[in-house]
C-alpha cells in the first residue's frame, strides 16, 4: 500500500482519552475514529500478544481432533493437509497483518477490514461468520475441557466442570489487561512446552528410545499404511479421504490470523509490534504444527482404537501413541496439558477485553448478561427429563442437546457393551438427547433388574414418533404400551392365546405352515440342485402363523403382495422405533423442522398399515357373515358382544402378535440356519439328525409330532443357542420405572428409561464362559452321547426378556423354531454357499443395526436331500393332512 502512514499511535503513552487519529486525505483509507470515541487501553507487550495468539491457536484441534483426522486420512494425508493449510493460512496472515498494522484500531477484525477495504457486504458476511464461530467455539472449548477433566473424574455431570471453568474464565477476563496478558503468557508457555516435549518424545520413539526399545521409524506409515480410503474403495476412496482430511485439519487453524491481529488495538506501539508478532508467529506455526503432526504420525497408528471415540481425552493421538508405546502414567500428564490447552483459552477473553477496557461501556453488565445467557443456554442444552442419578456412573462425553446419542452411533447395543468393558461398569447412565436412561449390560444385572425389580420396571416409555404419530389410529402394540388397565387386559388376552396349553389349538396351522416351508424349498431348489435364500420361506412361516391365529387368514405364495406389504411396512416401522435412526424422539426441536421427513414417513407407513389391518378385519367380518370364519382371536372377539375389549384393543392385540412373530422368528431362524450350514455346523446337523432318529426311528413320526411337543434335546439346544447367540432384539424393548429402585445405593427415580442390553448379557463371558462369543448349541447339553439337556436354573438367556413384561409369545416362538428345524434337518443337510456364505458374527450378521429388530444379511445355502424318497412321501402325507386347513 502506498498511502501515507497515519501519525504514530497516541496510545503508546497509555493516554486512553486520545483515540487513534488518522490523517484525513482524499486518497487515503481514512479512519473515521472520532476523537472522543471510547477505546481500549494499550497494555499488551509484543510478548503478551504473541502468547495470546498462540493460546488461541494451539488447542483442541491440535491436541485432540488431530486423532480423528489421522484416522480419516492416514499419516500421509494428515501431514500433507497440515502443510497445505499452513501455506493457505500464511497468505491470509500476511494480508491481514498488513491491514492491522495500518489500522490498529479497536474492533480491528476480519469483518472490520473487509468492510473497510473491500465492501460492506463482505464485512457484514464476515461479521456474522465471526459471531457464528464464537457461538460454537466457546461452548465447544468449555465442553471439551469438561471432558478432559472427566478423564480423571468420570461420572460427574459435565455441567459442574463447565460451570467452574466458566467462572474461572470470567474471573481471568475481568482482570486488568496486563494481568490477563501475564496469565496467558504462563498458560500458553505450558502449552508450547508440552508440544515441544511431545515432539522430542516422538523423536526418541522414532529412534527406539521407548520402554520396549523398538525402533518405530515410519513404521505406521507402512502398517496400517500411509493413506486411508473413505466411503469408496481404491483411488476414489483415497481422494475422498484426502478432501475430508483437509477439511477436518482446518479446525486447529481456526482464527489463526484473527488471533494475531486481534491484539492490535491493545498492543503497545502497534506499528512496530504487530508485524514483529506476526513474523515470529508464522514460522513457529509451521514448525510446531507440521512438526507435531509428523510426530503424531510416527507414534500413533491411524487405526488406533480410541481415535474415533469422540472428543474426549482418550481420543487424543498423543495419548493413544503414548499408550501404544507402553509408557505408563504419561497419558494422564498429557491429558492435563490438553486440559490446559482449553483452560487457558482466550478467544472469549480477548474479545471481552475489548469490551471491558472501553471507557464508557458497561463492562459489568455485559459480563453478567453473557454469564447469565451462557448459563441459561447450557442448562437448556443439558436438560434431561430425569436429573443425574447420584451414585450411578455416567459415561463421559455427553454433548449438549444430543447427550450420548452421537457417541452411541448406529449400534447402541455394541457400543454399550464396549463401554461396559472400557469403564468397568455393567450398569451406567447415559443421555439420549433430553432423556436419561439407565443401561444394564451383564447377564446377572439384567436378570436382577428385570426379575428383582419386576414391579418397578413394568412400564414402557412413550416415544413421540411411534406413539404419537404411527400408533395414533390402531393403538399401541402390547410391547410398546405403558402399563395401565388397558395394557393389563391386552397382555392377559395375548398371554392366554399364547400360553402353553393354548398351543394345541394351533397344531393344524403349525403342521400346514412348516410343511409349506419344505414344499416350496424343495420346488425352488429343484430338490437341492439350486442354491436358495431360506429367509422368504421363513418370513411367510412366521407371518402366516400369527395371521391365522389373529384373523384365520393366510397367504400361500411366498411373494404374495399383501404378505410382502405387511413385512415391508413392519420393518420400516421397526426402523423408526430405534433411537439411533429417529433422533426426534429424543431431541424435540427436530420435530418442528420444516418438511419433517420422519413424520411424513411415519404417516405414510401408518396409512399403509391401517389399510392392510382394515382389509384383514373386513375379511373376517365377511367370513363371519358367510359362516366361513375360522377360529381366531378377532372372530372370537367380533362375535362376542360381551367382550371387555374395545375395537382398538383388539386391533392392538392382533398387531402385537402379528408383528411380534414376523419381526423376530425370521431373524432368529434364518441366522441359525446360517450357523448350521457352516463347516463347523455340519457336525451339529449330523448330531441333530441322529437325535431326531433316536427319538423317532420313523421320520414320519417326527413330522407329525414336532408341533405337539419339544422332546428332542439336541434340537432344543439349537433353539436355545439360536435365541441366545442371535439376540434379534439386541436392546430388548425399553422399560420405564414406575417406582424408585435402589441400585446398590443409587436411587433410580420413577419414570426413568431402563435399557436392557440383551446382546451384551447374552454374550457375557462371566456367565456363559469364555466361548460366549461363538455359536455352540452343545453348551445347553449336559451329556452328548446321548444328548441330554442341561438343567437351567431359571433364566436361560435374555432374548425374550423376563419378569413382568417378558415376551408373551415365547412358548409359541420356541415351538415355531423347533417344528421348522425338525422338519428341515430331517429332510436336508444344509451347506453354505461358497459364493454368498452367511455372516455368522453376532453383531455383523445384522444388515440394519439401527433397527429395533435385526434383519440378517442375505446369504444362500445348498440343500442336500437326506433321503429323497422318504421326503417326497412325507411331503405327500403332509399335503393330504393339511389340504383343508384354513382353506378360504
Ligand atoms: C424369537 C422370537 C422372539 C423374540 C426373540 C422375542 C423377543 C421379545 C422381547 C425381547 C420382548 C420384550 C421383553 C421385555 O421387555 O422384557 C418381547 C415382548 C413381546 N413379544 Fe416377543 N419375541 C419373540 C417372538 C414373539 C412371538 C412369536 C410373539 C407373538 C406371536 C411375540 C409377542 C410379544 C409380545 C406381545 C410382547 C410384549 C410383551 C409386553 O410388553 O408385555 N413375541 N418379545
Amino acid at each position: 500500500m502506498n498511502h501515507t502512514p497515519p501519525p504514530s499511535d497516541k496510545h503508546d503513552n497509555g493516554d486512553e482519552k486520545e483515540g487513534y487519529q488518522p490523517r484525513q486525505t482524499s486518497d487515503s483509507f481514512a479512519v473515521e475514529e472520532p476523537l472522543h470515541r471510547p477505546s481500549t487501553k494499550r497494555g499488551l507487550t509484543a510478548r503478551h500478544a504473541l502468547f495470546i495468539a498462540w493460546g488461541g491457536t494451539v488447542g483442541t484441534g491440535l491436541f485432540i481432533t488431530t486423532g480423528k483426522t489421522l484416522a480419516t486420512g492416514g499419516p500421509a494425508f494428515l501431514v500433507g493437509s497440515y502443510v497445505f493449510v499452513s501455506v493457505l493460512v500464511y497468505f491470509i496472515l500476511t494480508g491481514v497483518v498488513e491491514m492491522a498494522t495500518f489500522l490498529p484500531v479497536r474492533g480491528g477484525s476480519m469483518s472490520r477490514y473487509s468492510d473497510r477495504f473491500v465492501s460492506n457486504s463482505l464485512g457484514f458476511a464476515m461479521g456474522w461468520l465471526h459471531v457464528y464461530a464464537f457461538a460454537i467455539l466457546v461452548p465447544f472449548e468449555l465442553t471439551a475441557c469438561a471432558m478432559l477433566v472427566d478423564f480423571w473424574q468420570p461420572g460427574i455431570n459435565s455441567a459442574v466442570w463447565i460451570s467452574i471453568l466458566l467462572v474461572l474464565q470470567v474471573i481471568l477476563n475481568v482482570l486488568p489487561v496486563r494481568y490477563y496478558g501475564e496469565a496467558e503468557f504462563v498458560f500458553t508457555g505450558v502449552k508450547l512446552a508440552t508440544i515441544v516435549g511431545l515432539m522430542l518424545l516422538s523423536f526418541v520413539l522414532f529412534w527406539g528410545g521407548g520402554p520396549d526399545r523398538h525402533r518405530l521409524g515410519f513404521h505406521y506409515w507402512k502398517d496400517p499404511g500411509a493413506a486411508n480410503t473413505l466411503i469408496l474403495e481404491g483411488d476414489a476412496g483415497r481422494l475422498v479421504a484426502a478432501v475430508a482430511t483437509v477439511i477436518s485439519c482446518i479446525l486447529p487453524f481456526t482464527f489463526t490470523p484473527e488471533m494475531v491481529i486481534g491484539t492490535a488495538a491493545e498492543i503497545k506501539d502497534p506499528r512496530k509490534n504487530v508485524p514483529r508478532v506476526a513474523k515470529h508467529f508464522t514460522w513457529r506455526l509451521v514448525v510446531l504444527f507440521v512438526g507435531s503432526v509428523i510426530g503424531i504420525s510416527v507414534i500413533c497408528p491411524s487405526n488406533a482404537s480410541n481415535l474415533t471415540s469422540g472428543s474426549d481425552a482418550v481420543a487424543s493421538p498423543w495419548v493413544a501413541g503414548i499408550r501404544q508405546a507402553g509408557i505408563g502414567g504419561l497419558d494422564s500428564v498429557i491429558n492435563a496439558m490438553d486440559a490446559k490447552a482449553y483452560g487457558g483459552n482466550d478467544w472469549l477473553g480477548h474479545h471481552w477485553h475489548q469490551i471491558k477496557d472501553q471507557e464508557h461501556a458497561g463492562p459489568l453488565l455485559t459480563t453478567v448478561v453473557v454469564v447469565l445467557l451462557t448459563y441459561v443456554l447450557y442448562t437448556v442444552m443439558y436438560a434431561t427429563d430425569i436429573p443425574h442419578i447420584q451414585g450411578m456412573p455416567e459415561i463421559p462425553g455427553a454433548i449438549p442437546i444430543f447427550g450420548h446419542l452421537l457417541k452411541l452411533g448406529d449400534d447402541h447395543a455394541t457400543v454399550c457393551e464396549k463401554w461396559w468393558r472400557q469403564y468397568n461398569h455393567s450398569v451406567f447412565q447415559v443421555k439420549l438427547g433430553n432423556t436419561r436412561a439407565v443401561v444394564v449390560n451383564s447377564f446377572d444385572d439384567c436378570k436382577k433388574m428385570l426379575l428383582g425389580n419386576q414391579n418397578a420396571v413394568i412400564d414402557r416409555p412413550k416415544l413421540y414418533t411411534f406413539h404419537g404419530v404411527i400408533s395414533s389410529t390402531q393403538g399401541f402394540t402390547i410391547g410398546s404400551s405403558p402399563w395401565d388397565e388397558s395394557c393389563k387386559k391386552k397382555r392377559k388376552a395375548a398371554g392366554t392365546a399364547m400360553s402353553r396349553p393354548a398351543l394345541r389349538n394351533y397344531y393344524p396351522m403349525l403342521d400346514l405352515e412348516s410343511y409349506c416351508i419344505l414344499r416350496d424349498m424343495k420346488t425352488d431348489s429343484v430338490n437341492g440342485q439350486v442354491e436358495i435364500d431360506v429367509r422368504p420361506y421363513i418370513q411367510r412361516y412366521a407371518l402366516n402363523t400369527t395371521l391365522t391365529l389373529c384373523y384365520g387368514i393366510r397367504m400361500d405364495a411366498v411373494y404374495d403382495d399383501l404378505l410382502r406389504e405387511i413385512l415391508h411396512v413392519g420393518s420400516a416401522i421397526s426402523l423408526l422405533r430405534s433411537a439411533s435412526e429417529n433422533l426426534q424422539d429424543y431431541i424435540p426441536a427436530l420435530r418442528y423442522l420444516p418438511n419433517n421427513e420422519k413424520n411424513a414417513r411415519s404417516k405414510e407407513l401408518r396409512e399403509r398399515r391401517d389399510a392392510y389391518l382394515d382389509h384383514l378385519l373386513n375379511k373376517v367380518r365377511e367370513m363371519i357373515k358367510n359362516g366361513t370364519d375360522k377360529p381366531c382371536i378377532s372372530a372370537a372377539i367380533l362375535k362376542d358382544e360381551e367382550t371387555k375389549l374395545s375395537g382398538v384393543e383388539v386391533s392392538s392385540i392382533c398387531l402385537s402378535l402379528v408383528s411380534g412373530g414376523f419381526e423376530t422368528i425370521p431373524g432368529t431362524l434364518t441366522s441359525c440356519i446360517g450357523s448350521l450350514s457352516t463347516e463347523e455346523g455340519q457336525a451339529w446337523q449330523d448330531r441333530a439328525y441322529e437325535d431326531i432318529k433316536r427319538h423317532y426311528p420313523d421320520i414320519r413320526d417326527a413330522w407329525t409330532d414336532c408341533f405337539k411337543a419339544e422332546t428332542i434335546p439336541y434340537i432344543n439346544a439349537i433353539v436355545k443357542e439360536a435365541g441366545r447367540y442371535y439376540t434379534v432384539s439386541s436392546m430388548s424393548l425399553p422399560r420405564r420405572t414406575v417406582s424408585e429402585i435402589n441400585w446398590n445405593g443409587a436411587i433410580i427415580p420413577p419414570k426413568t428409561m431402563i435399557l436392557i442390553n440383551a446382546q451384551a448379557g447374552n454374550h457375557d463371558v462371566d456367565h456363559f464362559g469364555s466361548d460366549a462369543g461363538t455359536f455352540g448349541p452343545e453348551r445347553w447339553l449336559k451329556t452328548l452321547d446321548p444328548p441330554t439337556e442341561a438343567d437351567i436354573n431359571g433364566l436361560g438367556h435374555l432374548s425374550f426378556g423376563t419378569g413382568s413384561r417378558a415376551c408373551s409369545g415365547q412358548f409359541m416362538a420356541s415351538r415355531l423354531l423347533y417344528s421348522a428345524l425338525v422338519r428341515i434337518l430331517s429332510s436336508y443337510k444344509i451347506v453354505a454357499s461358497k459364493e454368498s456364505p452367511p455372516n455368522t458374527d453376532y453383531v455383523e450378521y445384522n444388515q440394519f443395526k439401527t433397527a429395533l429388530v435385526a434383519i440378517p444379511k442375505e446369504f444362500k445355502v445348498k440343500l442336500i436331500p437326506r433321503d429323497t424318497a422318504t421326503t417326497a412321501e412325507i411331503l405327500d402325507l403332509a399335503e393330504h393332512r393339511t389340504r383343508e386347513h384354513y382353506k378360504e
